[in-house]
């Protein structure tokens, strides 16, 4: 089939080159030039046979919704936009409403897999009606990982990136106890090679999982990590996610640990901890530490 692709990034120029081994032909617009096959929207909107299938895959927000308003109008009734990107879920709705308003249908989809997506397949989580989901099949089926697992029609509109917030939720709570486990195997003089430890995890164990693989790749170029500075930065999705517990009454605290852990790392002086600091000195006389 035919694909219109906006967003030739990081995901989306991998995703062109997985769709078009899959024997498909895909159209690619990008704002940088560099990436792209056509020059503008319109004419990639012009290069597909009707009814098209556009696939969105820019940052979330405010590029998201430019490129879906911008479609609405340039696209025919009977023509089907997917949005790919980390879109908050409930973007999605918003999204459908207004291009059903014009005959056109989304679909939404969770996408993982990062830049290994290429090789290994990109699970996919997608929401939206049947029909519009039928659309899209064929380029689901040249994304998705080899076998049996890797791809989910999970509702309707909206319930995509919903399972998608979700996932990367569970990320960041798994992400921060191998972070934990490993600064505490570092901080002990009796374990004596922490990255073999590390390592042998990823055989038999109990948390061997894809992710220790990756630590263990990232301690095999720097084995004590010394060349990176420990901030990190998140993207919305663990927030979103502890919204929506608390829109739902769901205890997540593994969830909303790690994504404080987050915050915390972008500050060099914690201004909590001097009041800590300053109120234990003052109901105690505890030693503070001063400037
Ligand atoms: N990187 C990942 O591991 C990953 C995984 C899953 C989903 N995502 C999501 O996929 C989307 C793309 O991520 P990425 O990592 O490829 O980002 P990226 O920054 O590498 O690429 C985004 C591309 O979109 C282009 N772009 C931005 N605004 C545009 C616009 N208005 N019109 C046309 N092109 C525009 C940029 O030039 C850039 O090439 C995001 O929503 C991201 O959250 C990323
Ligand atoms: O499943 C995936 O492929 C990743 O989760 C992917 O979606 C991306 O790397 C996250 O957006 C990072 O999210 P943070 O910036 O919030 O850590």
């Amino acid at each position: 089939m035919e694909l219109g692709l906006v967003g030739l990034g990081k995901m989306g120029g991998n995703m062109r080159e997985r769709i078009r081994r899959a024997g498909h032909t895909v159209v690619g617009y990008d704002r940088n030039p560099d990436l792209a096959d056509v020059h503008s929207l319109e004419e990639l909107v012009g290069k597909l046979s009707a009814p098209r299938v556009v696939w969105v895959m820019v940052p979330a927000g405010e590029a998201t919704q430019a490129t879906v308003d911008r479609l609405g109008e340039l696209l025919e009734p009977g023509d089907v936009v997917v949005d790919g990107g980390n879109s908050r879920w409930t973007d999605d709705e918003k999204h459908a409403e207004e291009l059903a308003a014009k005959g056109i249908g989304f679909v939404d989809c969770g996408v993982s897999g990062g830049v290994w997506g290429l090789e290994n397949g990109y699970a996919l989580m997608y929401g939206g009606d049947a029909e519009n989901v039928a659309r899209v099949q064929p380029v689901f089926d040249a994304l998705k990982p080899e076998g049996d697992f890797g791809a989910v029609h999970a509702g309707k509109v909206g319930a995509g990136h919903f399972a998608k917030m979700v996932h990367n939720g569970i990320e960041y709570a798994m992400m921060q106890a191998y972070a934990e486990g490993w600064e505490l195997l570092e901080k002990v003089d009796s374990v004596e090679n922490v990255r073999e430890v590390f390592r042998s995890w990823q055989e038999g164990t109990v948390i061997r999982s894809w992710l220790l693989d990756l630590a263990v790749n990232a301690l095999d170029d720097d084995e004590h990590l010394d060349g990176l500075r420990g901030y990190a930065q998140d993207s919305g999705e663990g927030r979103w996610t502890v919204e929506a517990a608390i829109d739902n009454a769901v205890p997540l605290p593994a969830i909303t640990a790690s994504l404080f852990a987050r915050f915390a790392s972008r500050q060099d002086d914690s201004p909590q901890m001097k009041m800590i600091a300053a109120l234990r000195n003052q109901f105690g006389g505890h030693a503070v530490e001063k400037k």
